[in-house]
């Protein structure tokens, strides 16, 4: 038996298990993820069970002030956009669908569906999720959009560089052979659990435990990091209920959002306002990035306050989607449909 600690999610705000080091401080409010290294954590015993920490973005904070819902700050927002570009980055699960127990059936409402298209014909605009970039489109359906899978790992642009063919940047494919094995492995490994589920999302593979009775949360992600152990290249992070299991090169949704700005042709200009939209710890690298570049603003989809890097936020997917509505509203009024204002 290996040595090591768990920080399982609070029942209000729940979204994940946290395996640390034995002595490891893991601070409630941690914006960022908390994970030791894999290898550093690995070959040390269970300690301690349960813990609890809000997870799915940073740690809960007591009110919305440090980020106003971008309704309520509709008329600052799109003063901040005049005479700019805006480009769009939606993140999937939990923004544009509701979270649901079979990610298979996570879908998206007609109604947004038309929501994103409307904007989409307006703004440059851009899906950005964990899931495998092929079930994403499933699930969206617009060939419109820019698309990036695999938490930015696989992305598909319609054009690239002003040309007309359509491009591929897959900055992990040397790991997808090693991939395909986990995903298999972590199947197998976790089949006796009942209720968890194991998705491979090509680049990376999700190991859910929305369903999984709490009390066996721990051996799950024992599960998990028993598999791992032979695979010190891949590393381990977490969204809502979920372990996720990745290429440890350094790119993420914010490196996503870096090239897909630049394969617009719009990364050095100072009148582009990139607007991202997400709910998920993922989506602090994009709102980290949009911060340190000074540029446009990252929105948090919670119900509940926490620390993120977003400047504001939307309480849920239906917000987002009358966010939308209002953008497109907006835009039709003062531009026409122009792509400036
Ligand atoms: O970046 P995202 O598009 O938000 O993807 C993150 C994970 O989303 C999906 O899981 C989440 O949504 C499921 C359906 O509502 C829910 O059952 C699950 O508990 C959530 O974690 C997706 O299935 C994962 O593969 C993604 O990693």
């Amino acid at each position: 038996m290996t040595k090591q600690s768990a920080v399982v999610p609070e029942a209000v705000a729940p979204e994940a298990v946290v395996v640390t080091q034995p002595g490891a401080t893991v601070p409630a409010s941690s914006p960022v993820f908390p994970y030791p290294p894999l290898k550093a954590a690995v070959g040390l015993p269970i300690k301690k069970f349960l813990q609890k920490q809000e997870i799915s973005s940073g740690g809960r904070v007591s009110s919305w002030d440090e980020h106003p819902s971008a309704l309520g700050m509709f008329e600052e927002i799109v003063s901040l956009s005049k005479g700019k570009k805006i480009v769009m980055f939606l993140d999937y699960d939990g923004t544009l669908s509701p979270i649901v127990d079979d990610p298979d059936r996570a879908y998206m409402s007609k109604a947004m569906r038309a929501a994103v298209r409307d904007v989409a014909k307006l703004f440059p605009t851009a899906i950005v999720s964990g899931r495998c970039r092929d079930k994403v489109y499933s699930f969206v359906r617009l060939a419109e959009l820019y698309y990036a899978g695999s938490h930015g790992m696989d992305i598909k642009c319609p054009k690239f560089n002003k040309g007309n063919k359509p491009a591929l940047f897959q900055p992990a494919s040397e790991f997808l052979p090693m991939i395909d094995v986990v995903s298999k492995l972590l199947a197998e490994k976790t089949r006796a659990i009942r209720g968890s589920r194991v998705e491979n999302n090509r680049f990376c593979v999700s190991v859910h435990f929305r369903c999984v009775d709490e009390k066996r949360w721990v051996e799950l992600a024992m599960q998990v990091r028993s598999v791992l152990h032979d695979f010190p290249k891949l590393r381990l992070t977490h969204g809502r209920k979920v372990l996720e299991i990745r290429p440890s090169i350094e790119w993420d949704k914010g490196k996503a959002l870096e090239f897909l700005l630049e394969s617009l042709g719009l990364s050095d200009s100072n009148d582009v306002l990139p607007v991202y939209i997400g709910d998920d710890r993922t989506d602090e690298d994009a709102f980290k990035v949009l911060r340190e570049r000074g540029q446009g603003f990252g929105i948090l989809v919670s119900k509940v306050p926490k620390e993120s890097h977003a400047t504001y936020s939307l309480q849920e997917p239906s917000e987002v989607m009358d966010f939308l509505h209002r953008l497109v509203e907006w835009k039709r009024l003062s531009g026409k449909g122009h792509p400036r204002v």
